[in-house]
């Protein structure tokens, strides 16, 4: 007896060595090792604010708990890379990742896709793979750019073309209107969580069939923090599953132990693959049921030699990368139009000048045409989509040779990402970037003409927010378009408010991984 418990007693003694050994190679030796190795180099920025075990996660730790954007750091100016800065490094987590931060270094990465850089292998690496990348496994977004990965990106990517999202035009209407009619019976709405149920609406409705609710009853089992079980609607489902993937994605648990992404052994990652299991035999249900032969899944699993075990990853990442997404930034755009009213008004003149007047029949004033008509509309979304992307960056790349960037030798294996915050408020290509100004979108605009005067000239590359290169996000049309549908739709058809403490934080923001739910009252 004496002998098991001093075997047992070693046995524990060898796994807390292993993981004092484990956390301090991951907490100070790689980061440690990368931030020396990059230190050498002029154009890479290293930040002073490393904490080891902590990383980089300290500025973001310090915004929140102030009550800032989680980003906010990286806004202000104090924390702006001089002009000469090609690549960042930062560690959040257990991999030192360089950020692609200039434009020369972001047309150097473009230029080396697919050849020498790439998507990161999600899919073989599966530790590294979490929260939505860990639910549609096998997808082609968790693949480096193969043939065979490039054509099914090919097909979906022309079925999000303006051409065919045109045409669900009366589906985002009349999802607004559900969704109008819902939150106006509310006395405090969460909008966020609200216009994520819309866009949800929005999205298994072109992928899966308009019917996916016929009689408007259907519901999934949802297993609970508590472990209780509750039965919910299929978009119902998604945005509660979306959350707590998000969650489970940014938890310290994941990003220090990545092994939790594939035992699953343990609360909440056992309770979320559960989950995840039964949101397939739900879209498999309702793919079973539905009559809709306009659905991206009946057009592709018609005319496409594609397997059900690519499309249906396939078509639920669309989902998962496509609703949270767009309903932060119309979150944003809600707030900035309740922030700026001269904006707000400057936006209803444009509107009723194109018939898109208060109270008006959307169904039959809000047309694509009329949309594009609308330059000061198109303004408004680009803004809120620069000053407060729902991404900071992009997904994950990997170099699967060694290369190098503006002079940096890259070695294989190193993990890279464009950057997008970084970029779209910096001070060099941006007159006042922290300022919600829709005009610095229009060339004929005073606005545009005084950042010309003091060489605050944006390009291309300063706007990052659906990412760059063949790997970019196959979703902007979609949702650009949704984002005008939605601002047109609900600023002429319900009068709001937003909390004061909301209005006056000037360091607000609604990007995925923030702190901020901000209650509406709506009528
Ligand atoms: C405002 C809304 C959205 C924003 C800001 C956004 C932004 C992004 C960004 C930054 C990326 C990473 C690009 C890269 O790694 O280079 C991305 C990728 C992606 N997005 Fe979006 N997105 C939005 C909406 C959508 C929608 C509506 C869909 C689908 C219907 C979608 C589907 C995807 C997919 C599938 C990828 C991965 C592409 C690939 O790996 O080839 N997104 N998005």
């Amino acid at each position: 007896m004496v002998d098991l418990l001093w075997i047992l007693l070693k046995i524990i003694l060898y796994l807390l060595l292993a993981l004092v050994v484990y956390i301090g190679y991951i907490g100070f030796y790689i980061p440690i090792k990368a931030r020396r190795k990059y230190s050498q180099f002029k154009n890479v920025h290293v930040s002073q604010k490393f904490i080891p075990l902590l990383g980089d996660a300290g500025p973001y730790l310090e915004d929140t708990n102030n009550n800032r954007a989680h980003y906010d750091h990286k806004r202000r100016i104090e924390h702006q890379m001089g002009p000469d800065i090609d690549l960042k490094l930062e560690q959040l987590g257990t991999t030192p990742m360089l950020l692609v931060i200039s434009h020369k270094a972001l047309k150097e990465l473009l230029s080396q896709i697919p050849t020498k850089i790439d998507r990161f292998n999600f899919d073989k690496h599966k530790a590294k793979r979490s929260g939505f990348l860990k639910t549609a496994a096998g997808c082609f977004v968790n693949s480096p750019s193969t043939k065979r990965i490039l054509e099914r990106r090919k097909n979906l990517a022309k079925m999000l073309s303006l051409r065919s999202v045109s045409k669900h035009l009366p589906i985002i209407i009349k999802c607004a209107e559900f969704l109008l009619s819902k939150m106006k019976k509310q006395k405090e709405v969460n909008i966020t969580e609200e216009i994520t149920l819309c866009t949800n609406r929005i999205l298994v409705s072109i992928l899966f069939g308009q019917d996916f609710d016929k009689k408007g009853e259907d519901s999934y089992e949802y297993v609970q923090a508590d472990g209780t079980i509750t039965y919910l609607d299929i978009c119902s489902y998604f945005s509660k599953f979306a959350l707590e993937m998000a969650e489970e994605s940014t938890n310290p648990l994941t990003l220090f132990f990545p092994i939790m992404n594939i035992t699953n052994v343990v609360n909440p990652w056992k309770r979320n693959h559960k989950n995840g299991q039964s949101l397939y035999r739900a879209v498999k249900h309702i793919i079973a049921n539905s009559q809709d032969e306009d659905s991206m899944w009946s057009k592709i699993s018609k005319v496409s030699d594609f397997t059900d075990q690519e499309i249906l990853p396939d078509l639920m990442i669309l989902l998962l990368a496509g609703s949270e997404t767009t309903a932060d930034n119309f979150t944003s755009v809600l707030y900035y139009l309740k922030k700026y009213p001269d904006v707000k008004a400057k936006l209803m003149k444009e509107l009723e000048e194109n018939d898109i007047t208060p109270g008006c029949n959307a169904l039959e004033k809000i047309t694509v045409e009329n949309i594009q008509e609308c330059d000061y509309l198109s303004n408004v979304v680009k803004e809120s989509l620069r000053i407060d992307p729902p991404l900071l960056f992009s997904l994950s790349y990997e170099a699967y040779a060694d290369t190098e960037i503006c002079g940096v030798p890259i070695e294989k294996g190193t993990v890279l990402l464009q950057t997008i915050i970084d970029s779209n408020t910096n001070h060099s290509d941006w007159l006042e970037p922290n300022v919600f100004e829709p005009e610095r979108h229009n060339p004929e605009s005073e606005f545009y003409n005084e950042s010309k005067k003091k060489e605050k000239i944006q390009n291309v590359y300063s706007r990052r927010t659906f990412g760059h290169g063949p790997r970019s996000c196959p979703g902007m049309i979609l949702a650009t378009l949704e984002l005008k549908i939605f601002t047109a739709y609900f600023i002429t058809q319900m009068e709001y408010d937003v909390a004061e403490e909301d209005l006056s934080n000037d360091h607000i923001g609604f990007g995925i991984g923030g702190k901020f739910n901000p209650k509406f009252k709506i009528y």
